[in-house]
């Protein structure tokens, strides 16, 4: 008996708690200011309990996200777990976030990497809006990454490219694969660590090899890390060690940095290198007291670390896909031959200063950026509620430009998906409102944007110039994207693929070429196709 009276008190309580919160409700409600609105969020695919839309997406995120954009619009929410991203995919609004609403949006949101950083707070790619991030910015635009800087280390970009057509021309001379994935990536990788820190200057030669194996490490580990996104608090217990391998990483590295910070500090005051290279510079700021911002070590490590991050892979990925479009399109290698052969000529290797008047392979190096952005997936976060395409977007949205859908959108780019490198010339691009974003755009735009495109233009000009590239039997190269946002080819320039390719073909090099260590006045005859050109300083 007792306990039925309690059941109907404890029914009674309940619908006393039912109905006191639906009347609140309705009290909130009915006093909330009449011109209050609800929130309209960008649309979103339907999402499953607790995994969202994580059965949507598939491993090339930029090419799933495109197909997602393509029935749910150009800006679209997208939740995995507990985390949620905008996503950003055609010009139209690509163009209100980067730059309408530029500055509200040159924040960077965070992956979960942060926690783990031995830096923490010092970075300048993660950095917000502010003064640190426009201290940095200043120091990169007007001395790191400066034109008079990137002059003054010409010569070591020339070293490099030239070690780069020896192996290209050794592989082939031995008939041997030549991995041109592996020879692009370490090009733009010493060329970068020597105009940094002087690698090869200071310490063993390896160390250029130990960086890149140490941001590989980092940028790997911190990948899974913003994975673990989806597990919301979870994250923080690190269960899959993803944390620990990114701060061992970073140990390495910070170990290795600081032996050669050690040795600039000592050389620094003899001037033996007779030139500042960036660290040179970074420690002299550091020194400066009457500097706006104070530079710590851990701010000079962590710069050094984001400009091998963010320069190395972005450009070696972008020589490679260039490449291999070349390869797959014989007409355009032709043409830019001819344009190589008109402007330089046959009697010299392509130089630096004769890249303002490639205007081919301008054309060239852009379209194949276009189709194939080595940054795909722009992460911006906003710090303030906006409006974007009609839809509200509230403060610190995670908001990611899919840079890849946006220069393939068929409302700014004719045939989008083809190769076609005319698009660029300057008669073609009036006709076009183009929306170029490879290098982003507004504040947080690419610094070094200069540096990758210099590298691009005359490593691409040299291979074009001195060696013959095509598939074999006509078999084009595989131009299937591989997985996870970083945009590398799925099936690389590997030694199988590229060996079939390389066509270094009659070399006459005189002996007083300044360019060629190889056999000087030797006539070496390699690869497989009779009667074609090869021009290191020498005649055709
Ligand atoms: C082909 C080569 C490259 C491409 C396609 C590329 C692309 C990009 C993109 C898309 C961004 C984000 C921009 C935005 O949010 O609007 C970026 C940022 C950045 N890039 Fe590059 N990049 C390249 C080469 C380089 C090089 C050579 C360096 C330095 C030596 C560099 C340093 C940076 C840095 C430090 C940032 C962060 C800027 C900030 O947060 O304010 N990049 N890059």
């Amino acid at each position: 008996m007792a306990t039925a009276i309690d059941t109907h008190f404890n029914l009674f309580l309940f619908f006393i708690w039912l109905l006191s919160t639906l009347l609140v409700r309705f009290l909130i409600k009915k006093h909330q200011k009449p011109n209050t609105r609800t929130v309209q969020h960008p649309p979103s695919p339907p999402a499953l309990p607790i995994i969202g839309h994580l059965h949507l997406l598939s491993s090339v995120l930029p090419k799933c996200f495109q197909t997602l954009a393509s029935r749910y619009g150009p800006l679209m929410k997208i939740s995995v777990g507990s985390s949620t991203s905008l996503v950003v995919s055609n010009a139209a609004v690509a163009l209100e976030v980067l730059k309408t609403h530029d500055l509200n949006f040159s924040y960077r949101p965070e992956f979960g990497a942060e926690d783990y950083s031995i830096y923490p707070n010092s970075n300048f790619f993660g950095a917000d809006y502010g003064a640190y991030w426009r201290f940095i910015k200043r120091i990169c635009m007007t001395q790191l990454l400066s034109a008079p800087q990137l002059n003054r280390f010409a010569d070591i970009r020339t070293e490099e490219i030239m070690k780069l057509l020896e192996v290209v021309l050794k592989r082939s001379e031995g008939n041997e694969a030549c991995d041109m994935s592996a020879a692009l990536m370490s090009t733009t990788n010493n060329v970068i660590c020597r105009m940094t820190m002087s690698t090869s200057f200071s310490g063993s030669s390896d160390d250029s090899k130990k960086i890149k194996k140490f941001t590989d490490d980092i940028v790997k580990a911190a990948a899974k890390l913003s994975l673990g996104e989806v597990w919301g608090p979870l994250k923080k217990f690190d269960l899959f060690g993803y944390g620990r391998q990114m701060k061992a990483a970073m140990l390495e590295y910070d170990e290795l940095v600081e032996r050669i910070l050690i040795e600039h500090e000592e050389n620094r005051h003899g001037g033996v290198k007779g030139r500042k290279d960036m660290m040179d510079i970074l420690l002299e700021i550091s020194e400066d007291d009457t500097a706006e911002v104070k530079l710590t070590r851990s701010n000079i490590k962590a710069l050094l670390l984001d400009i091998f991050i963010a320069g190395t892979e972005t450009t070696g990925v972008a020589l490679q896909w260039t490449l291999a479009e070349i390869i797959n399109h014989p007409d355009i290698f032709n043409k830019l031959r001819e344009e190589i052969n008109a402007v330089v000529g046959c009697q010299r290797l392509i130089e630096e200063s004769d890249v303002p008047n490639l205007h081919y392979l301008h054309a060239v190096v852009k379209e194949s950026l276009r189709l194939h952005p080595p940054s795909p997936m722009i992460l911006r976060k906003n710090k303030e509620d906006c409006k974007v395409s009609g839809y509200d977007v509230l403060a610190n949205s995670r908001t990611m430009v899919n840079a890849y859908a946006v220069m393939r959108d068929p409302d700014s780019w004719e045939e989008p998906s083809e190769f076609k490198p005319e698009r660029f010339l300057a008669s073609a691009r009036e006709k076009h409102g183009l929306v170029f974003v490879a290098f982003g755009s507004g504040r947080r735009a690419c610094p070094g944007a200069t540096l990758g495109l210099t590298l691009m233009h005359v490593i691409i000009g040299s291979l074009v110039q001195c060696f013959d590239w095509k598939a074999k039997g006509g078999v084009k190269v595989n131009m299937e994207e591989g997985p996870a946002v970083s945009a590398a080819m799925a099936h690389p320039l590997l030694n199988r693929t590229v060996s079939d390719h390389v066509r270094p073909l009659t070399q006459e090099a005189t002996p007083e070429s300044k360019f060629l260590h190889f056999s000087a006045s030797a006539s070496v005859r390699l690869g497989f196709e009779p009667n074609s050109t090869l021009l290191l300083g020498g005649r055709v």
